[in-house]
């Protein structure tokens, strides 16, 4: 068996947060040299010291998104991180990844959020290591496929944005962002997430939006169950989202929800247990979830914040929970059924995990 098939596997990813996944090294050189040019604008020792730290609590984890947004503040470095961000997915053997992101404003450089997503996508188009397919198509798109050019085959990875809304927003700033990916769906915008720290605000201000989001077509995610909040939890739950994220504070009454509504659930393995959101891997719910057939989809969220790769969360999952290579390509396979792109692209994927399953057997 090759050494390290959770690499070479392709796979699926549907939760990162962009800058979450910056590179480490990227955000160390641009946070080194605001520290040498603006003193005051940032801590460069308090980025270096979240940055290296084994276990965050929540409130550290956002420390430092906060200290990442001041270093992450005009339109072409966002252009510089999306081209890294999905190099290193492609490198990772991911083969289509929804990556989500806040739009943002920055009036003092003239930035809106508008004008921050055309970044995003600039991003998308400066990627040259690999084929970024981000247009939606009608028909076929045969995009996995090798396509020989004399001789060389290049990687090719099948992108698509989801915009985020953060619990500090308003519910006219939410509604902004809504119109927007609804302006953007030309462009590969499949969908709104409610993100940021679940300690913040009541989700009920954004639900004029989601449901704005929703009655137009767009896939709506949630980060629900990150902290207790029962009433949070039941209330998101019977919105039914086409994905829920997280779920660790579930109670009994809310596993029946979910496993009645098979909301498919996106899993962030290290995350969970690196902010303490689940006390350890033993009793982490993907077991009662598999073992329950439930949908599930293994993510990373945040790759720079926690360390991690998609290959590493499906080792950590088959080392943790006795599963072999031909289970974990079947989990990678079963999530090309919750992504938000269209049914063109689904067949594409189904086609392409199809044509490799043969490699992936014992
Ligand atoms: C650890 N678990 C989490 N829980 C909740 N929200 C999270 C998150 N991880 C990331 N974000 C959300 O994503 C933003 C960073 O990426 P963007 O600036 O949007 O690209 C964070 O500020 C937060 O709102
Ligand atoms: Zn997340």
């Amino acid at each position: 068996m090759e050494k390290n098939w959770c690499l070479s596997m392709p796979k699926v990813e549907l939760h990162a947060h962009l800058n979450g996944s910056i590179r480490v090294s990227t955000l160390l050189e641009l946070a080194k040299s605001l520290n040498e040019t603006q003193k005051d604008a940032i801590d460069f020792s308090q980025v270096e010291h979240l940055i290296t730290k084994c276990d965050l609590t929540l409130t550290e984890v956002f420390q430092l998104f906060d200290l990442i947004h001041n270093v992450i503040t005009d339109h072409n470095t966002v252009t510089r991180i999306t081209k890294e961000v999905i190099e290193d997915f492609a490198s990772d053997n991911v083969v289509y990844l929804e990556l989500r992101t806040t739009p943002k404003r920055n009036d003092s450089i003239g930035m809106n959020k508008r004008s921050y997503v055309d970044a995003v996508i600039e991003g998308l188009r400066s990627v040259s290591s690999v084929d970024v397919d981000f247009i939606p198509k009608t028909g076929d798109s045969k995009f996995l496929t090798n396509d020989k050019c004399n001789g060389n085959s290049r990687k090719r990875i099948i992108f698509r944005l989801i915009l985020s809304i953060d619990r500090r927003e308003t519910t006219e700033a939410a509604m902004e962002t809504v119109k927007l990916a609804l302006e953007m769906r030309h462009l590969g915008v499949v969908g709104i997430d409610l993100s940021g720290n679940p300690k913040t605000g009541e989700w009920t201000t954004y639900l004029p939006a989601l449901k704005f989001a929703r009655e137009q077509g767009l896939n709506v995610t949630l980060h629900s169950g990150e902290i207790r909040n029962s009433k949070e939890i039941k209330n998101m739950l019977e919105f039914h989202p086409q994905r829920i994220r997280h779920a660790c504070y579930f109670e009994d009454e809310h596993w029946r929800k979910l496993k009645s509504s098979k909301i498919p659930v996106e899993i962030c393995l290290t995350s969970n247990i690196r902010t303490f959101s689940v006390a350890s891997i033993e009793v982490h719910h993907f077991a009662y979830l598999y073992k329950a057939k439930h949908p599930l989809v293994l993510c990373t969220d945040d790759t720079c914040v926690f360390n991690t790769t998609l290959s590493e969360e499906y080792k950590y999952a088959a080392d943790s929970f006795g599963l072999g290579r031909w289970e974990m390509f079947e989990l990678s396979r079963n999530a090309v059924e919750y992504i938000f792109a269209d049914n063109g692209v689904k067949n594409d994927l189904r086609k392409y995990f199809n044509s490799v399953s043969k490699n992936m057997e014992v």
